[in-house]
Parts: structure tokens; sequence; C-alpha cells
């Protein structure tokens, strides 16, 4: 019998109750990934003791074999997950097993309403981990010490909202954790469901996890003899690490299962890239893409990067030296035979080792992807999941710019549909005759891209506009520069250039009558004077009276927005207003005269710049104006 002193009873942090909560209401069908969980923590602890061993052998006192044992009470109803892992101190028991450490987790759990709550798949952006026990427990009580400590510690809660913590006895080192089961639960009591478990969830795990196995001796006429019953532990799980067997001899469930210990995911990885390479610098890589986000991928301390091995050793979760921040949706393992034992993250970020090794990575990452796009169903899961992201990468690895400009998808003027589905090689494929350039368009939402009255003369000649939307996209365009030979082109900037489309006779024309409005576009020169940097005649639009354009290389509307919104002062840019020639309401204001021509000159930039999306300065001043003349 334990004697328990220092007793205290403490409150759960206030996500951790929400988080226990949502989690035993949404994940019931899939109660028993319990066992996953706790067996994933506790290979790695036994990870975690193996790497502090390495300088400190005496961590092992005297028993250096590290396993996992689960035994059963079917009376009691009760199952233990035991480890001889590196074990916890009182403060770590309270800080791991009573708050969440993941900063942003209450804010992400508060946007939950009611409805959503019940949706099992967001439980998997966090990954329950040790909380899952209580799916099927009402009551956990774990008994550690950790390998360094002398004192042990006892944590017991009902899942309710406060849990216990005691010193204890405890003369081995390590965590047992034992689930008091619930009346419905006590199905996985018993030795058969839970040697299923093993196999299905853990059988990649290097650690061996064993149970009891009971025997009895037989007489000589081969029955059981009562009362002789022994008790010899039997490895059930495969224990060696996954990524060591020859592909060959790996079949995808296994991979799957891998990918949820080490991603602490609910589903299944999209895809997986699994490598060995030996020559100058060995090592084995095992890439996967997840189907989900995690519920941190935007913020700027979310989780990232492989899970760390030296020659077999786990060495640390989260080495985000072996990818580039573009790719930090990749999840996996990478073992490195050439890093020392005692690498740390400092020297990970100044190895040319590691160097070499991302941008091995990178470009193992990149061609997963280029070879999931070939399953356009299964790419576009991705792309709807992952494709902001991967659009920071032009800007973030300039030598892997034309393989990402490959994997990239846009909505079109080709589709009209806000879905991006379409690739630069859809768009070069389609290209006319004669067409030099990519052509695209960037607003604030699709609507304003597609309606945008930059689009008229694009949509008449039937040539395809990528319409861009995000708001990343005027960032990603600054930094790519063509694809496949073709240049890109914003169609709000500059003078277009669709010469080379148009026939002699158009061109003629429309010399003609940018002639004949010379005194117009001066007029309104004059009237709209520093509101403008230049007023011109216009062939791009067909619809519209006029629309504002940017000089070529001026930073574009939408990414001005931005800054200004995020509080960056730019410098003042006056817009170039272009005139269709051959609209009825440039007719009238050619022939209006005095205060009358000045308001409209006024409302048509104004309205130019509304179309665009942009705001007006002084909109009361354009609604006067607009009612004076409409009262006229
Ligand atoms: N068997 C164990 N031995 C030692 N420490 C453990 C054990 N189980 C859990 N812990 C500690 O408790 C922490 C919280 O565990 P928990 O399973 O909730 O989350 P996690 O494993 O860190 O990540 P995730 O939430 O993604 O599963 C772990 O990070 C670990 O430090």
């Amino acid at each position: 019998m334990t004697t328990a002193t220092q007793e205290e009873t403490l409150g759960f942090q206030t996500e951790v109750k929400q988080l226990l909560h949502l989690m035993i209401h949404s994940l019931y069908s899939n109660r028993e990934i319990f066992l996953r969980e706790l067996i994933s923590n506790s290979a790695d602890a036994c990870d975690k003791l193996r790497y502090e061993a390495l300088d400190n052998d005496g961590l092992y006192a005297g028993d250096a074999e590290l396993r996992i044992e689960i035994e059963h009470d079917a009376e009691a109803g009760t199952v233990t997950v035991r480890d001889t892992g590196i074990g916890m101190n009182r403060d770590e028991v309270i800080q791991n097993l009573g708050t969440i450490a993941k900063s942003g987790t209450a804010d992400f759990l508060k946007q939950l309403s009611g409805e959503k709550q019940k949706d099992a798949k967001l439980i998997g952006q966090f990954g329950v981990g040790f909380y899952s026990g209580f799916i099927v427990a009402d009551e956990m009580v774990v008994r550690t010490r950790r390998a360094d400590s002398e004192q042990g510690v006892e944590w017991r809660s009902k899942g309710e909202g406060e849990f216990t913590i005691a010193d204890i006895d405890r003369p081995a080192r390590g965590t047992e954790i034992v689930l008091h089961l619930k009346e419905d639960a006590k199905e996985f009591a018993d030795e058969f469901r839970l040697k299923n478990l093993v196999r299905k969830y853990s059988d990649h795990i290097d650690v061996p996890v064993r149970m009891p196995k009971v025997e009895k001796a037989r007489d000589e006429e081969g029955n059981e003899i009562d009362g002789s019953e022994t008790v010899s532990w039997e490895t059930v799980n495969e224990a060696t690490a996954l990524w060591v067997r020859p592909k060959a001899e790996i079949d995808d469930d296994e991979y799957k299962a891998f990918y949820k210990h080490i991603a602490h995911d609910f589903s299944d990885p999209l895809t997986w890239s699994h490598n060995k390479v030996e020559g100058k610098l060995e090592y084995t890589s095992l890439l996967y893409l997840p189907e989900r986000a995690p519920f941190d991928l935007y913020q700027r301390d979310g989780v990232r990067g492989l899970k760390l091995y030296v020659q077999r050793v786990f060495i640390m979760d989260d080495a985000e030296a072996f990818l580039p921040l573009y790719l930090r949706f990749v999840k996996g393992v990478l073992d490195s035979r050439d890093l020392p034992l005692n690498v740390s993250r400092e020297l990970l970020q100044k190895s040319p080792q590691v160097d070499s090794m991302k941008s091995a990575l990178t470009k193992r990452a990149l061609d997963m992807l280029k070879k999931l796009a070939k399953d356009k169903e299964a790419y576009q899961t991705f792309w709807n999941t992952f494709g902001d992201v991967l659009k920071e990468g032009p800007a973030e690895d300039y030598a892997n710019r034309d393989k990402i400009a490959g994997l990239l998808r846009f909505s079109t003027t080709h589709t009209d549909s806000t879905t991006q589905d379409q690739s630069l090689a859809d768009y070069v494929e389609r290209m006319k005759a004669g067409q030099q350039k990519i052509y695209y368009i960037v607003a604030d939402s699709f609507n304003a891209a597609s309606h945008s009255p930059h689009l008229e003369i694009f949509r008449k000649k039937g040539i395809e506009v990528l319409l861009l939307h995000d708001r990343i996209d005027e960032w990603l365009m600054s930094h790519l520069t063509e694809f496949d030979g073709k240049s890109f082109a914003d169609v709000a900037k500059g003078d277009l250039e669709l010469d080379d489309m148009a026939d002699e006779a158009e061109k003629q024309a429309q010399e003609e009558s940018a002639k004949a409005k010379e005194d117009l576009v001066k007029r309104v020169q004059q009237a709209l004077g520093e509101h403008v940097q230049e007023v011109r005649v216009t062939h791009r639009l067909t619809d519209s009276p006029a629309c504002v354009v940017l000089p070529e290389h001026e930073m574009g509307f939408q990414m001005r927005r931005m800054m200004e919104a995020a509080g960056q002062p730019l410098p003042e840019v006056k817009p170039i207003l272009e005139l269709n020639p051959d609209h009825a309401l440039v007719a009238r204001l050619e022939s209006t005269e005095g205060g009358n021509f000045d308001d409209l000159a006024h409302i048509l930039l104004d309205q130019a710049v509304i179309a665009e999306g942009g705001h007006l300065d002084d909109p009361a001043a354009y609604v006067k104006r607009l009612n004076t003349l409409l009262s006229a």
C-alpha cells in the first residue's frame, strides 16, 4: 500500500475542461483510440529516457530495458498502461496533466459553437493524448516517478474539473496509468480485445509492448492443472521502428497507424514518402501529408517540424531546421546517421549537413505533392487546406520557385468558380495563338475580381485571366516572374499590350478613336487635377465607362490596402484614369460643360475606384455630386 502525503486538490485549467467535454462527446464512436494515445505517450517517455541517458546512464538505475506493459482486471474493471520511461516529477504532472500548454487553444475553443462542438473531426486538431483516457474511464489514476528523482507522485481525477495530487513511495521509475472503466466500457478489460488493439495501433512502435500471459501446467493426459498458473510477459507488437523496415514489407495500414502516432492526428494522412538515402550523407526520412490543418497552422509559434532521430535514438520533436516554413504542414520522421547524438537546436541551425538535408527533403516534399497532384480529388483536398501556406513558397524558396509554381492552383475566368483548381500548366495549354503572357487580376474577393471592369476586353476576346482573391496573392505574384517561359501580367497595371492579338483594322480604329478624344482627355485631366496621375483612352473596357490602373511596377491596390490596414504608412500613389471612348457616359461627358463636367468627371473616377474594390477618400462628396447630376 502506498502512503500518500502532501495531498492537494487542484482545478483543471479552463481549456482542459472544455477540451475534455468536447472530446468525451465527440469521440464516443471511436473510443478505442485511448489505448493508442496512452501507448504513444509511453513510447515517447521511453524515447526521452533513452535520450537523457546518453549523458547519464545512471538514470537506468540497473534496469535499462525500456518497455510498456498492459494489464487488465476484468473483475475490478480496470486497464493499466505502464512504462519504464522517463516519468514525471510533481511539477511536471501538474503542468502536463492539468493544463494545455499550446497557446491559442483557448481562443480556438471559444470560437466553437454548439453544433460544431459535436464534430469529431475538430477534436483531432488538438491531439487529445492523455485525456482520451476519460472517454472510457470515469476515474484515472497516474502513478509516476521521474528517473532522476526519488519521489513518486500520484495524480487522480474523475475528469470533472479537478484533480488530486500527492507524493507517494514508488520504487519503479516511469509511469503507470490505471483506468477505472465506465460501466459501458468494461469490454476493454479483456485480453483478446487489448491484444488486438495493440497490434492494430501500436505495432510499429520501437518499444516492446508486453502483456501478461497466464499458463497452466498440464498433466500427463494433457489436462490443465488447477492452481499451477504461471505468468510470463509476452511482447505483442512488432517493436521495430517502422521507418527502418524495408518499404516493400510495410503495408498502407501500418504507414497510416504510424502517422497517427507521430502526428497525434485522428485522420489518415493524404499521402507519404519513405526514403533511405545512402552516400555522402546517410539518413532515412518518412514524410507525411496530413489531410487536415492543425488549429495553429497560421500562428507564428505553431508546432511544426519533423521528429528527429540520430541512429534510431530519439533526439527531439518538432525539429524545424529540416524543412522551410512554407512546408510546415508536412509531418514525419528523420533518422540521421551523421549528426552527433548530442545535437542541439542551435547546432542544427548552423550545420551544413542540415542544410543539404533540408534541400533534399524540400525536394522530396515537393515531389510528393507533384505525385499527389495526379489524383485531382486528393490534391484538391490538400490545396483547399494548405494552398495558402504553399503560396508562401516562391517568396521563401527562390531555388524551387518553378517547382512550386507548378503546384499552385487558381480560380480563373475559364471556370469562373471560387474553387481554386486550375494549374498554370492548364492555363498555358489554353493560351490563345499569339498570346505572350499569363494574365491575372488581384482583388479583395472573388466577386470583385471576376466582375472587375479590367476583365471586359479579356472576356470579349476570350483570353483567360487568373482570378486571385486570397490575401497572400499579390505577395505571391510579386515573387513569380514566369512560368514555362511566359511572363505574368497584372491586367490592372500598366499599358495593355494585347496588340499581338488585335488585327490591323482594330488597331487602326483604336488609334483613331484615341486621337478623336485627345481634347476630352485634356479637359478631364484638368478637372481632376492632382487626383490622378494621368488620363488616357483605353480599349480594355467594353461595358464600363472608366477604370483605374496603376503604373507597371507600382505595388498593387490589394497589397496597399493590406499594408495600410496593418499600420504601414505608404507613399501616396495616384491612379491612372482610363476612359472607354465607346461608352455613352463618356460621350455625354464630352458634350457637357462647366460645373456639370467637373462633377461627372469626378463621378467617373470615384466609380472606377469603387469598382476596383477601393475606398473613396471623400464618399460624401461623391454622393453629393451624383445627386446634383441626378436632379439636374
Ligand atoms: N507515460 C508518460 N510518461 C511521461 N510523461 C507523460 C506520459 N504521458 C504523458 N506525459 C506527459 O504529459 C504531456 C501531455 O500529454 P498529452 O498526451 O496530453 O499531450 P502530448 O502527448 O504532449 O501531445 P498531444 O496533445 O498532441 O497528444 C506529454 O507531453 C508528456 O510530457
